[in-house]
């Protein structure tokens, strides 16, 4: 494969990964059975896929349970050697591990950690700092900022197994990015975390790619993390790419309507206000409703033309109903969430 153009980032073309699964029957007779006539069959879990990323890009990676995300961004980190295709990041191709690749990239996984238990933090940034051969004084900056940013002070020197999930999980963050990689991806990286630290992480997050231009793939199932991050969604169902845009095209791909918001002067009774569209409520003086894509501004005209409206906005559904309607699975939940 020659080598991407350098205002690309991560080039991936047509990456496939099948794993062979083994069966065996439950219990010791199963175990005997399958020494002697082993069965397996295979999992095509991502089945070739590309996309190209800008040096400084941030992307939502999304898709449902299984859908292939963890199992790609293993091969773009290299702990997975791809069935097929080709992958380059950061000029590296990942499945050589190369030093000087893997001091350019992390790959943060919200479900695993990587510190060690029972020292208190410091002790696992100290062993980065040797194992990427980060200069002193590089350390001690960028610890300064971590500290700043993430809110560590006080918890660097307590042991790791001692810290609330919310403070391991910005120590982890810390510890990944401590060699400053220009390539992160992220695997719910907010997992399990409440609101507030969920959205100090975000920050962090946005932070550094500002501060250091780095390219992010986020894979999350808290939406807000998408929204707040990346402009640009990817989103992988059954190993295949079905979507590569931002997240208002994204938003396009539903068929739930758009939700119109109305402040009135005067209170409506909810049976006239129904008239107008699908899934009306009255509160007081504020009103709302779902109407067809396609009419949203005969039927805005209508409503400013026919009530006495002191402001009117018109909305796309919660990303989080486009993606339930996109996968097929909890349609009713989208939709009422979409006019919630
Ligand atoms: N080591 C493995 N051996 C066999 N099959 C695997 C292995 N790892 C993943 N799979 C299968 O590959 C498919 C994709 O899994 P992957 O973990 O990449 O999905 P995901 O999109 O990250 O899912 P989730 O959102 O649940 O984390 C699934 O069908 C999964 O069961």
């Amino acid at each position: 494969m020659t080598s991407p153009p350098p205002n690309v980032a991560v080039q991936v073309r047509d990456l496939r990964k099948s794993y062979t699964v083994h069966e065996k029957d439950p219990g010791f007779v199963g175990s005997v059975k399958s020494f002697f006539n082993r069965k397996s069959h295979e999992v095509d879990a991502v089945k070739g896929v590309s996309f190209d990323l800008a040096p400084g890009e941030v992307v939502g990676f999304l898709g449902p349970n299984g859908a292939g995300k963890t199992t790609t961004l293993k091969m773009l980190s290299g702990l997975l050697h791809p069935t097929g295709g080709t992958a380059r990041v950061a000029g590296f191709e990942p499945r050589r591990r190369e030093n000087a690749f893997l001091k350019q990239i992390t790959l943060v996984m919200g479900q695993k950690q990587q510190l060690i238990w029972d020292l208190p933090a410091l002790d696992s940034f100290l062993v980065n700092q040797a194992i990427y051969e980060i200069p002193d004084a590089q350390y001690r900056a960028t610890m300064r900022e971590f500290t700043e940013v993430l809110g560590l002070e006080g918890i660097l020197k307590k042991q790791v197994r001692k810290l609330s999930l919310g403070e391991r999980m910005k120590c982890e963050l810390a510890a990944a990015l401590l060699h400053r990689p220009k390539v992160l991806f992220l695997d719910e990286p907010t997992i399990g975390l409440d609101v507030n630290m969920q959205e100090s992480v975000r920050a962090f997050v946005r932070d550094y790619n500002q501060r250091f231009g780095a390219t992010v793939i986020l894979t999350s199932h808290y939406m807000a993390d998408v929204t707040a991050l990346a402009r640009r969604i990817l989103v992988i169902d059954a190993g295949a790419l079905v979507f590569d845009g931002d997240l208002a095209s994204l938003a396009e791909q539903s068929s739930g309507g758009k939700t119109v918001r109305l402040q009135l002067r005067q209170p409506i009774p909810l049976a006239e206000l129904s008239r107008y569209g699908q899934s009306a409520k009255v509160d007081g003086l504020s009103a709302e409703l779902t109407v067809p894509r396609a009419e949203v501004s005969a039927r805005a005209a209508r409503l400013l033309a026919d009530l006495d409206v002191a402001d009117l906005t018109v909305e796309d559904p919660p990303i989080e109903a486009v993606m339930a309607e996109l996968f097929g699975a909890g349609k009713e939940k989208a939709v009422a969430d979409s006019v919630a």
